[in-house]
């Protein structure tokens, strides 16, 4: 029984889930996975429960050639692995088609062939006639099923077709060729992108008529979109209310150009806001399943060395963060008010932000979130929301720095330890050696030096360090570090992951404003921190003193 958002659909029924990240996911620039990257998504994508992996074109890339190869000693508990290839040439026979004859040798057990079903396409594209074509997709069909192989066919430019013949009759011949020849599937593809989705569900719905009254009942139509538009998954759903059982599309919207309907935000449509089911098993199974989803991908993301986008549906790190005052006083009341959904139902979490937009209910939350127990403490509430307001003016930016939010809260509630006291510092750069080529080839050392000096007591000791560096930030962390590794050697861990830079004004030039926000890890707990100032140095002191405060109290090391 779902509970969330609307329903969308009265019949309920199973929609095949056949994801595409390694086929088409991978036609998207700058991505290009190794065949162990595709191994390790295949048992991803077969632990989240998808029914089709299309995982590559045996025969037309060498890789994929490879990976069939190994993968015939998968043991995949829910998925099975696709091969996708084309239709033969015009004028060739199937049974004699290098690219068919390397579909069969790939070992998969499941074939899906793009056929051509525009007759714009097939007559300027394929240089053929559209007779030829349907013999060319029955031919190729009739083979992958005398295989003994299940085949799917990809009808391309489907839509284009239907909205371009005067009677729209093309399009669902090659759909009708395909079954006859045996397919057990025919994938209804906007190939460029541009269909509306009440365009999809009208051609959907005719196709799925068109196969019934041919007698095809059983054949599947599979719908297979592309963003262009921002209409994706949009266009996905429309196409399953209109009969479609089978959805394609990418991890993370990976794909050709604006890439494919993103296939985590379809499967938690699917099953969290219509009768429709999309991942395997009983409904406590396909809940532990659909929790996976942010995991998902994340590891996905990492696998193809790019990070989802933190505000993708459902499972972006920030698809469940809220920044503005009214809303979190909502959701103090209940997190329903502002979530369509629970977040913990595809393995994300709420989030609060706070910053110039925050009010009372915020700070709480915020709070909450920190492990800081507020109660009681509504002054102090309205004291810090007015605080965060009056610094933002000033240029800090706490909903990217929840660290240094957490000292300031700390201090107003007079609950900020004393680790250490800065009594002053100073860096300096010395200039590159008169002579020195500055368009030397970079080979990583630098022509500047740097030095600073860190004057400080912690641990009822005084320390006055000197630090050097490839630069003043640099050189005022080693010296930083260096004076209170002495009494808190748990710092040695601490690590810079990220650093950015912010002028405020620019019109004022080289007398700006700066805003740092920097980013810290200890190797199991990530935190930000911001500082500002008229000097890049000064401001970046201020956010790397903050982190190492926030490292500290976040380990749970005491004062010493
Ligand atoms: C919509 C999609 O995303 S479909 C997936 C597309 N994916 C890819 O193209 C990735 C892999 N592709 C490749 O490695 C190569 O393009 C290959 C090996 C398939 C073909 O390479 P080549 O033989 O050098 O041909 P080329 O790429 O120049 O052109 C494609 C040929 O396939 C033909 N073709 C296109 N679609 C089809 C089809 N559905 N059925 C049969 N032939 C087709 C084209 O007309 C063209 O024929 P031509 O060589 O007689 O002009
Ligand atoms: C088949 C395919 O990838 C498309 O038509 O977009």
């Amino acid at each position: 029984m779902r509970t969330d958002g609307a329903t969308l659909s009265a019949g309920g029924d199973a929609v095949a889930i056949y994801d595409t990240t390694l086929r088409d996911g991978a036609q998207q620039q700058g991505v290009s996975f190794t065949v162990e990257d595709k191994l390790a998504i295949i048992a991803l994508l077969d632990e989240l429960g998808a029914a089709y992996i299309e995982a590559g074109w045996p025969g037309a890339i060498p890789k994929d050639t490879e990976l069939f190869a190994r993968a015939r000693e998968l043991d995949l508990a829910t998925a099975r692995l696709v091969a996708f290839g084309s239709t033969c040439r015009p004028g060739a026979h199937a049974a004699e088609d290098p690219g068919l004859r390397a579909l069969l040798d790939s070992g998969a057990d499941v074939i899906t062939l793009v056929a051509k079903s525009d007759p714009r396409h097939v007559e300027r594209a394929l240089r053929t006639t559209l007779e030829e074509n349907l013999r060319m997709v029955a031919d190729s069909t009739a083979l992958l099923v005398g295989a003994d192989r299940e085949a799917m066919v990809d009808l391309e430019h489907f839509f284009d077709g239907l909205g371009r013949q005067a009677d729209g009759a093309y399009g669902i011949e090659v759909a009708l060729t395909a079954a006859r020849a045996g397919a057990g599937a025919v994938i209804a593809c906007d190939t460029n992108g541009g269909a509306l989705p009440g365009v999809i569900a009208g051609s959907v719905a005719r196709l799925r008529r068109a196969l019934d009254a041919a007698g095809h009942p059983d054949c599947v139509v599979g719908i297979h979109t592309h963003d262009d538009s921002g209409l994706a998954v949009a266009g996905a759903m429309a196409a399953v209310e209109a009969g479609a059982r089978q959805v394609q599309g990418c991890v993370n919207g990976m794909g050709e150009r604006t890439g494919n309907a993103e296939l985590l935000t379809i499967i938690a449509n699917l099953e969290l806001k219509t009768r429709f089911t999309a991942l395997p098993g009983d409904e406590a199974e396909r809940a532990r399943r659909l929790a996976e989803l942010s995991r998902i991908s994340r590891s996905v993301g990492e696998i193809a060395n790019r990070a989802p986008s933190t505000r993708q549906a459902y499972v972006g790190a920030k698809a469940f963060a809220h920044k503005a005052g009214l809303h979190a006083s909502a959701i103090r009341v209940d997190p329903d008010f502002y979530q369509h959904v629970d977040p913990a139902r595809v393995g994300n979490t709420m989030s609060m932000l706070v910053s110039e937009m925050a009010g009372r209910a915020s700070i709480e939350l915020k709070a909450r979130e920190l492990g800081i127990d507020t109660s009681g403490e509504g002054d102090v509430l309205g004291r810090v929301a007015e605080a965060v307001k009056a610094r933002e003016a000033a240029g800090y930016a706490y909903d990217a720095a929840d660290g240094s939010f957490e000292l300031l809260l700390r201090h107003a509630l007079g609950e900020l330890p004393d680790y250490f006291r800065v009594e002053s510092w100073q860096a300096s750069v010395r200039a590159a050696p008169a002579g020195a080529d500055r368009f030397l080839p970079v080979d990583g050392s630098t022509l500047t030096q740097a030095e600073a000096t860190v004057r400080l007591h912690a641990g009822g000791r005084r320390f006055a360090v000197l630090g050097e560096g490839n630069g003043p930030v640099n050189a005022l962390d080693a010296a930083l570090c260096d004076a209170l590794a002495e009494v808190y050697p748990e710092i040695r861990a601490f690590e810079l992951t990220d650093y950015k830079v912010r002028i405020l004004d620019a019109e004022r030039g080289t007398r700006s404003i700066i805003r740092v926000l920097i980013d810290l890890t200890d190797g199991e707990r990530t935190w930000s921190t911001v500082g500002v100032g008229t000097d890049i140095v000064e401001a970046t002191w201020e956010a790397l003193t903050d982190g190492h405060v926030v490292g500290l109290l976040r380990a749970g090391v005491a004062p010493r």
